[in-house]
């Protein structure tokens, strides 16, 4: 598997939204490989018009069922009710700046806006405060929210956006000056997370984190709750304050969201235990592992597809990928291993997620080898890998040799790509889009992935055809001759495979 084969980097340059209805739209998902290897995946899906592949059909209809307003009122469903009404439409995006350049503060709100549109929201308009720190009552000071609500009246928003990670008291405080929803960074994120997340694993991930950032909140939003489960009523439109007979129900609302919460823990452990037991299966096959990491909306995923031909969503979008994709891949001199793509950085990532998603998190620390996807193309890229190694060392995946690849060499300048190599010792410019680069950086990985330490030369029968099969499949065949005793093989394998072989080993080095 080598770049030769690359379906549809581009389609999602294409603003396709919510029109997946048509047959080409028809998921194709074609199970080619069944390999025991990757039984955890779902079938290879390939693009049929070279312009969408099932992947994306599931994320235009998932996006189309976002506009669904199917409001339950069962209290199983408290989080979906409280994270439907955090449904976004029409925005104004407001940032504290409290230290850094005027830039800095930009990026950081054109970051914000990039993470409302991926939600489904439009942007009206933006302000940003300077502030020594944000406002302990409002966020911003009380002048400045009282120009916000002037914004928000004569833009018609409705919902506010707050650039940072809002107490319970600033959500309602504001809320309460603006008149109208009040949502934070967090919030939007986790918003975006689950709108996303596909598998179950995912799922129950981002809904435990959902909870846990709701449980102190729920007093501000718990109004829309009561009022859901009340049978009407209570609802005294704009602010939050009428509380009154809800506070006791507010108590047990807490009470089923931490049961809930204790559920969904140990269902998340059980499903960890599940994908624990194959990572240990590619582990014992000595199956090397590269992970690739790096900044939402970087190209992760096209990287991927770049070097597997694998019909991952790609999307521009941030977080079009929430849940870990593993395939194989093969070295130019033969060599499998398993690439995974994983869930894109972003600065602030909310910490109940970078505790949900420490799961993918894992996955990066145990490979052999991280593939870092940085946008070349971006403002301020040496920021990305920052932050995004950062993440990294959290979770203690320190040891882990990085190559560094500076994607979206065809659209970024020149004199970026110089200084972002010099800088990093291993480091490569590519292009996922027009496959520039890409020989060199599987050369690369094919240098850095661990050999198997034992180099044999073996006679192995015919009739023992598993054998030579697996010295393909696991160790690095360097020569290969078909004898009329059987297939002489010069290999290189791991302990385990060389002690099976032993029997048939000519010469050992
Ligand atoms: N110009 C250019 N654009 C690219 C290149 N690689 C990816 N892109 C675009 O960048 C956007 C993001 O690509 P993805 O592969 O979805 O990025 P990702 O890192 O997987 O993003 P998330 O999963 O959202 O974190 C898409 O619009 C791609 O078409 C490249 O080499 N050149
Ligand atoms: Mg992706």
């Amino acid at each position: 598997m080598t770049s030769s084969s690359s379906p549809s980097q581009d389609v999602h340059d294409m603003q396709h939204p919510h029109d997946a209805t048509g047959p080409a739209a028809e998921p194709h998902a074609e199970s080619l490989r069944a390999d025991a290897l990757m039984e955890e995946d779902v079938a290879w899906s390939h693009t049929v018009d070279g312009e969408r592949d099932g992947d994306q059909y599931d994320r235009s209809e998932r996006a189309a069922l976002r506009r669904v307003a199917g409001l339950s009122t069962e209290l199983e469903d408290v989080t979906e009710v409280e994270y439907r009404q955090l449904r976004l439409e029409r925005v104004v995006l407001v940032g504290v700046w409290t230290s850094g350049t005027a830039e800095d503060a930009d990026r950081s709100l054109a970051e914000l806006a990039a993470l409302a549109e991926t939600a489904g929201a439009l942007v009206l308009d933006g302000v940003v405060q300077r502030r020594d720190k944000p406002d302990p009552a409002t966020y911003i000071g009380s002048g400045k929210a009282q120009e916000l609500y002037d914004i928000v009246r004569d833009s018609g928003a409705d919902t506010v956006v707050c650039d940072g990670e809002l107490s319970p008291g600033q959500l309602i405080h504001l809320e309460d000056v603006v008149k109208v929803k009040v949502v934070d960074r967090t919030a939007l994120i986790l918003d975006i997370f689950a709108q996303h997340a596909k598998s179950r694993e995912g799922k129950a991930q981002v809904s435990l984190a959902q909870m846990q950032y709701m449980l102190p909140r729920l007093r501000g939003w718990g109004q829309s709750l009561s009022r859901q489960m009340g049978g009407g009523g209570t609802s005294g439109g704009g602010g939050m304050a009428t509380r009154g007979p809800g506070e006791t129900k507010i108590e047990t609302d807490r009470r089923r969201i931490r049961e809930k919460m204790a559920k969904m823990r140990r269902e998340i452990a059980a499903m960890k235990t599940g994908r624990e037991l194959k990572r240990q299966e590619r582990r014992r096959n000595k199956v090397p592992s590269v992970a690739i990491a790096g900044y939402t909306n970087a190209g992760k995923s096209s990287l991927l597809n770049r070097l597997t031909g694998a019909g991952v969503l790609v999307e521009n979008a941030l977080f079009a990928t929430l849940d870990p994709t593993v395939r194989r891949a093969e070295t130019p001199s033969g060599r499998l291993y398993t690439l995974a793509d994983t869930v894109g950085f972003v600065r602030h990532l909310p910490h109940h997620l970078v505790e949900a998603f420490r799961s993918t998190m894992e996955e990066v620390g145990d490979s052999d080898l991280i593939l870092h996807v940085v946008d070349g193309a971006h403002p301020a890229p040496e920021e990305q890998l920052a932050a995004v190694r950062e993440v990294i060392r959290d979770v203690g995946a320190v040891n882990v040799p990085e190559i560094v690849v500076v994607n979206k060499a065809d659209a970024a300048d020149p004199l970026v790509l110089q200084r972002l190599l010099r800088v990093e010792k291993h480091a490569i410019a590519v292009s996922a889009r027009t496959g520039a680069g890409i020989g060199e950086l599987l050369s690369m990985i094919d240098e850095i992935l661990p050999r198997p330490e034992v180099e044999l030369e073996a006679l192995i029968p015919y009739t023992q055809g598993q054998l030579v099969a697996r010295a393909h499949a696991e160790g690095e065949v360097l020569s290969e001759e078909h004898t009329a005793e059987g297939t002489l093989l010069k290999v290189r394998v791991h302990r385990e495979l060389a002690s099976e072989l032993s029997t048939f080993v000519l010469a050992t080095s």
